[in-house]
């Protein structure tokens, strides 16, 4: 099976089936990403763990360790996407959080708050490439980039709620700063998940791509805003934005970790969870 390769030039990203010129980044041998670096120092993270980019802890461990580098390697930019046409990250691994022992709840969960320091924190400039459906973590993944572009007709947002469980509340203040108050209720109560254009409507995204190559322009073009920005300033202003969330997820995320794991464990929850995996299934074997 060929998979598509994606080719940055300084004018812009290309879709190409070919590696001729793009460095692969030596410093980590993954297995459910690909990295990518272009002349410019900017990195294309490709998830690729099939079907749908469930987290799991692997996954999470991945991505936290190539944040690593690229903070190390100084990147200019990064371009965070999905293989797939149709799902960019179907959130958590639920069946990590499933019947699971607590220590790996905790360790599932730590993880993704771990990604969201480096991530939300990183000091060159992020972009998500919403290649597919980005439901609860999904979304979140979307949400610690700085901009978001997704593909037509697909869905993202916060469902938590019909999980049974809610979202942690730093959650629901990025959630807050990213929509607003009201957005934010009305959509984290009910667990909704917006179609691509309800989501620009209401700046869950910021641009709408007719397919995954004008998805690629459109994250390029982003980051080639800042091509004339000095970069010390540039990170300044954004780790000013975002001090009192990274402090609070920094300095409590033993405890949002308990917390996460004490709510995923309670037997309510855990019948939620049953019931919604049966619907996620009944709706797949409907579809046939
Ligand atoms: C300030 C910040 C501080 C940080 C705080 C962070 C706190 C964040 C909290 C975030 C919590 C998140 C909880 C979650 O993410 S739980 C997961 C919720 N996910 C979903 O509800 C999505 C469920 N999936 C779907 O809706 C669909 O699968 C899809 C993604 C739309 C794709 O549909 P499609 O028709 O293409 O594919 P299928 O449905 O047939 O699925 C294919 C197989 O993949 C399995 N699958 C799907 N999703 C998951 C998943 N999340 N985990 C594990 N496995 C998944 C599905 O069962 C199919 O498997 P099968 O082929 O074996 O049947």
């Amino acid at each position: 099976m060929s998979s598509y390769v994606y080719k940055t030039t300084r004018r812009g990203v290309l879709l190409a089936k070919t590696v001729s010129y793009q460095v692969r980044l030596c410093s980590g041998n993954f297995r459910h990403l690909e990295v990518l670096k272009d002349e410019n120092n900017v990195a294309i993270v490709t998830m690729k763990r099939a079907p749908v980019n469930s987290l799991n802890t692997e996954l999470l461990t991945e991505i936290s360790s190539v944040l690593t580098d690229l903070e190390e390697t100084k990147c200019s930019g990064m371009i965070l996407t999905s293989f797939s046409d149709k799902v960019f990250c179907s959130g958590l691994d639920i069946y990590e959080i499933f019947k699971s022992k607590p220590s790996a709840i905790g360790t599932s969960f730590s993880t993704l708050l771990e990604v969201f320091i480096k991530l939300y924190g990183s000091t060159f400039p992020t972009v998500a490439a919403i290649t597919g459906h980005a439901p609860a973590g999904g979304c979140v993944l979307g949400l610690f980039c700085e901009y978001r572009i997704m593909v037509q007709n697909f869905k993202i947002g916060l469902n938590e709620d019909q999980l049974g469980f809610n979202a942690p509340s730093p959650i629901v203040k990025l959630m807050i700063n990213t929509i607003g108050h009201r957005n934010a209720e009305l959509a984290l109560t009910s667990g909704r998940l917006f179609t691509t254009s309800q989501a620009l409507q209401v700046g869950l995204v910021d641009e709408i791509a007719k397919d995954r190559t004008e998805a690629f322009e459109k994250a390029d073009g982003f980051l080639r805003r800042f091509e004339m920005i000095p970069p010390l300033a540039r990170n300044f202003t954004k780790q000013s934005m975002r001090r009192a969330l990274l402090q609070d997820v920094t300095i409590n995320r033993e405890k949002y970790t308990e917390g996460f794991v004490s709510m995923i464990s309670l037997h309510e929850v855990q019948q939620s969870i049953a019931a919604y995996l049966d619907n996620l299934k009944n709706k797949k074997r409907n579809a046939h």
